[in-house]
């Protein structure tokens, strides 16, 4: 009995929100992502690194099953978000996207104003009531992602008019509103100049507090900054995980060496 309680313990001590077993993807003939085993934990950001072409951004798909959506895709494997299959015939794919939420590349703002951009989610979803729910959800997403104070006063405007910064940061309130556990970003800075760039990366470690961040980046210093942990594939392969500190002063294995000093990628 008490071994039993102490095993209990130790599982919700180490907090892991996803867990990936034997990860294989294909495109048709072409093996992209090789055996990748790696928990990824709540309250902490994540940051996937390596070269051009190594998988991050595939491994990435998996986690929400956006993968599914490119026919020659086959993913194998066990992904469980909180111990549950990801991949079980009863999970819904458009509900598990509301629990594990996507910021891409580029700000892809609907074109709808700035408040429906924010309240689609919570609408389809039916996670309010009335509009005053509604306007609260908003409202908080808007905080959360530290748009609120620039467009209160502009919440019919459309998104589109907004700077590619504030874009990104309403893309990333609009993931936030269907209150996800997990929020995935791939390259979320790339179209975005320093000043919007430093105003993310800020927000990506508010956003830590409350959510599970895992993020792909091409900058290395950017995943210093923002990171706890960091994963660094090489040719579909997860080659070493680990504390982001390790990772970049004290890496374990000589492809991570590499890329880190500027020798491959
Ligand atoms: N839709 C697709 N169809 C076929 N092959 C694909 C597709 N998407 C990615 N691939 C291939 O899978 C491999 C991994 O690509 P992926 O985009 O995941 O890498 P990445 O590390 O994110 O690259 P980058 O840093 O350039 O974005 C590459 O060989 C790529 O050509």
């Amino acid at each position: 009995m008490n071994n039993m309680r102490l095993t209990e313990r130790a599982v919700q001590a180490t907090d892991t929100k996803i867990t990936a077993r034997k990860v294989q993807v294909h495109y048709g003939a072409s093996h992209a992502i090789k055996d990748v085993d790696i928990d990824i934990l709540d309250k902490t950001v994540t940051a996937f690194i390596g070269p051009s072409g190594c998988g991050k951004s595939t491994f990435l798909r998996c986690l929400n099953r956006m993968n599914d959506t490119i026919a020659i895709c086959r993913v194998e494997g066990a992904i469980l978000l909180d111990g549950e299959d990801i991949y079980d015939k009863k999970v819904d794919p458009v509900q598990l996207r509301a629990r594990v939420g996507m910021v891409f590349q580029k700000p892809n703002p609907f074109p709808k104003s700035i408040y429906d951009n924010v309240a689609y989610g919570p609408k389809i979803h039916g996670l309010v009531r009335n509009k005053a729910e509604l306007d609260e959800v908003v409202e908080s997403a808007l905080r959360k992602a530290a748009l609120w104070n620039e467009v209160k006063d502009r919440l019919n405007a459309p998104g589109t008019g907004l700077s590619g910064g504030q874009q990104q940061r309403l893309c990333i309130a609009r993931a936030v509103a269907t209150s996800p556990e997990v929020l995935l970003m791939d390259e979320p800075c790339s179209a975005l100049d320093p000043i919007a760039t430093a105003q993310v990366e800020e927000l990506i470690d508010e956003l830590r507090a409350n959510f599970s961040v895992v993020i792909v980046t091409h900058s290395m210093q950017q995943a210093a900054r923002v990171s706890q942990r960091t994963a660094f594939f090489h040719l579909g392969n997860l080659v070493e995980f680990g504390e982001t500190g390790q990772i970049f002063t004290n890496p374990r294995d000589p492809r991570t060496e590499s890329y880190i000093t500027g020798r491959i990628g």
